[in-house]
């Protein structure tokens, strides 16, 4: 039976659920069910802390999990990162008091407050910096007020709770991090690892794609495709009406609107957009 780690609480929680609950795997009933074996996919879920996440899937006691890559660098176990799964984004960074540093080589001999020490020890001895690390469970952006760090270097989404504690950037992102998949490294994946990932990814194209139906003249057919290459090659198919053939493709959601003005300025005719419900590609 595969065994699989998902985040049983913070943000992470409830999209990672989504995901899986789209895939087809069965939902836990209530939060605090620890353990839902889903018999008929012949998979265990585990719900653990997404910080211990790695730590289970570095050492092979479970053979998938999805955490944060922030959290994956920061275990510093021996897993992998296989799948980028589309949410839970933000950027790590360090912070200071406004006005105070610009640059990370002047965060030298302070104190920096984190919940991400090893992220950190191992970007600050990658730039040759030396500093102390105070290790924080949460609201770090708070330690610099309370007199206990000079610095702090936490995850960012909005700003908006660094600036709040009138603190400002120091130097670019250490890191992009988004939930992912992760394996033990060199772990042999089997056919259930792989059934799963290909429903995982199944899932993640059907939410990032549309499909676009349209009518063009075959005169400007090839122009047609650059603008709709599709996930492979797009489906073209004879028109009763002489001269003109229909054309089937995937898009992208975020283009959808530029697209179908390319199309209809190049003479396209009757483009539809429908949802792709799920897909195996
Ligand atoms: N505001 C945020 N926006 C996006 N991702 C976030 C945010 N805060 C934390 N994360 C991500 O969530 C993961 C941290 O999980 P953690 O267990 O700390 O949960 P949390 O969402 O911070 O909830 P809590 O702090 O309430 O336990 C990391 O991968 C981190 O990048
Ligand atoms: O840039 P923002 O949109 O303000 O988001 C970033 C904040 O969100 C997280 O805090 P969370 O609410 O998880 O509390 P925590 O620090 O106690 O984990 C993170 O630790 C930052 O503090
Ligand atoms: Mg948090």
């Amino acid at each position: 039976m595969l065994r699989i780690a998902v985040p049983n609480k913070g943000g992470l929680a409830a999209p990672s659920s989504q995901l899986l609950c789209d895939a087809g795997y069965l939902a836990r009933r209530e939060s605090a069910e620890l353990v839902v074996a889903d018999l008929e996919n012949d998979i265990e879920f585990f719900f653990l802390r997404p910080r211990d996440i790695a730590v289970y899937v570095g050492t092979g006691r479970l053979d998938l999990g999805i955490t944060g890559r922030d959290l994956l660098v920061d275990s510093n176990t021996s897993a992998q990162e296989l799948v980028q799964l589309g949410f839970g984004q933000s950027t790590f960074h360090y912070a200071a008091p406004a006005g105070s540093r610009s640059d990370v080589k002047e965060l030298d001999g302070l104190r920096i407050a984190t919940s991400f020490p090893g992220l950190v020890r191992t970007d600050l001895a990658g730039r040759g910096l030396s500093a102390q690390i105070v290790t924080l469970d949460g609201a770090v952006e708070t330690a610099v007020r309370l007199g206990v760090a000079d610095a702090v270097a936490d995850v960012v989404e909005t700003g908006r709770t660094l600036r709040a504690a009138g603190l400002e950037l120091v130097g670019e992102s250490v890191l992009r991090s988004e939930a992912i998949m992760i394996a033990k490294r060199g772990a042999e994946l089997s056919a259930g690892h792989e059934r799963l990932l290909r429903r995982v990814q199944g899932v993640l194209v059907a939410r990032r794609y549309v499909m676009m139906d349209y009518d063009v003249p075959s005169s400007v057919l090839e122009k047609a495709c650059d603008v709709t290459p599709g996930y492979e090659s797009p489906t073209i198919s004879p028109l009763q009406r002489e001269g003109w053939v229909a054309v089937r493709a995937m898009v992208l959601k975020a283009d959808v609107n530029r697209t179908m003005d390319d199309l209809w300025d190049l003479g396209a005719r009757g483009i539809l957009v429908s949802g792709i419900q799920a897909c195996r590609l």
